[in-house]
């Protein structure tokens, strides 16, 4: 499939390239505007995420996290560099087939807000699959299982004003995954909530995340958050400066994770 000049490969989830190897970045650099206010964002970031792989990216405030959290998820383009999708080169994509692989192959889960106030919990969750073409009954049923997978069974129509943190960062998460997607971005998904709450929701979200097989790559200021994953990454100044693998925590064991190895300089590749 091409796109209308007939040169550009058009993304068909229904065919993924046969080298699909997850996310990657390959000298990501974003400036926000130019001339001598330019912010450098971004500084060259190489990055691989494989499939199925948790990745917490950490940093101090102004790091760049969150413009790599979005220019991997095709939210914004880079300025220069590579963000890659099994294979494929976002940048190569047209903006419809941006946003047709943003719906269909990624998952979001932000700090808060993100639930639409007038609908219902289900509603909440259909609404991507709805997006995508599905009938509403079978979307509405498919929210269901998820958020009873999740543990809110008899809150499917409760509005998110008439839920708690936690419980709304679950229809979250049920809405983030109800289409399957092969990874999920999550920015400071626990960063308005209490820590046992935030504990709930991590174990929620990598229980889910591995049941699934999507890749989680999560911005976090929070170390045991980041706990939850099975690599960290440090940022600073728009650049990986370091890198550790760690045992994930996880809620069936209700153990924190413990640090493996620890990289060093550019250590993310
Ligand atoms: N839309 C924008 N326009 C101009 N500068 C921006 C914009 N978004 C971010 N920046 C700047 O880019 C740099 C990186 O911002 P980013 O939000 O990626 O950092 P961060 O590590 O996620 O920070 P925080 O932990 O505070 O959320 C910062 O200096 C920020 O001020």
């Amino acid at each position: 499939m091409t796109d209308t000049t007939g040169t550009r490969p058009a993304f068909d989830p229904a065919r993924p390239t046969p080298d699909a190897t997850g996310l990657e970045a390959i000298a990501l650099t974003k400036t926000y505007g130019d001339g001598p206010t330019a912010t450098h964002a971004l500084a060259g970031v190489d990055l691989r995420v494989a499939p199925g792989e948790s990745l917490a990216i950490m940093g101090p405030s102004g790091s760049g996290k969150t413009t790599l959290l979005h220019v991997l998820a095709g939210i914004l383009p880079p300025t220069a560099g590579t963000a890659m999708w099994r294979g494929r080169s976002l940048a190569d994509l047209s903006d419809a087939d941006r946003t047709k692989l943003r719906r269909s192959e990624f998952g979001f889960v932000f700090q808060s807000g993100q639930l639409l106030p007038e609908l219902p919990a289900d509603e909440n969750v259909a609404l991507p699959l709805m997006l995508a073409g599905v009938a509403r009954a079978e979307a509405t049923a498919r929210a269901r299982q998820w958020l009873a997978h999740l543990g809110l069974r008899g809150m499917e129509g409760r509005r998110p004003g008439e839920l708690s943190g936690g419980q709304a960062q679950r229809v979250a998460i049920a809405r983030a995954l109800v289409g399957n997607p092969g990874v999920i971005f999550a920015d400071e998904p626990t960063g308005a909530l209490d820590q046992t709450t935030g504990w709930e929701v991590m174990n929620a979200l990598t229980t889910a995340c591995r049941a699934q097989g999507a890749s989680l790559v999560l911005v976090t200021h929070d170390v045991d958050v980041a706990h939850w994953c099975s690599r960290t990454i440090q940022m600073r100044d728009g650049l990986v400066v370091g890198e550790q693998r760690q045992v994930p925590t996880t809620g069936a064991t209700g153990t924190t994770g413990a640090t493996g190895t620890t990289g060093t300089e550019g250590a993310a590749r």
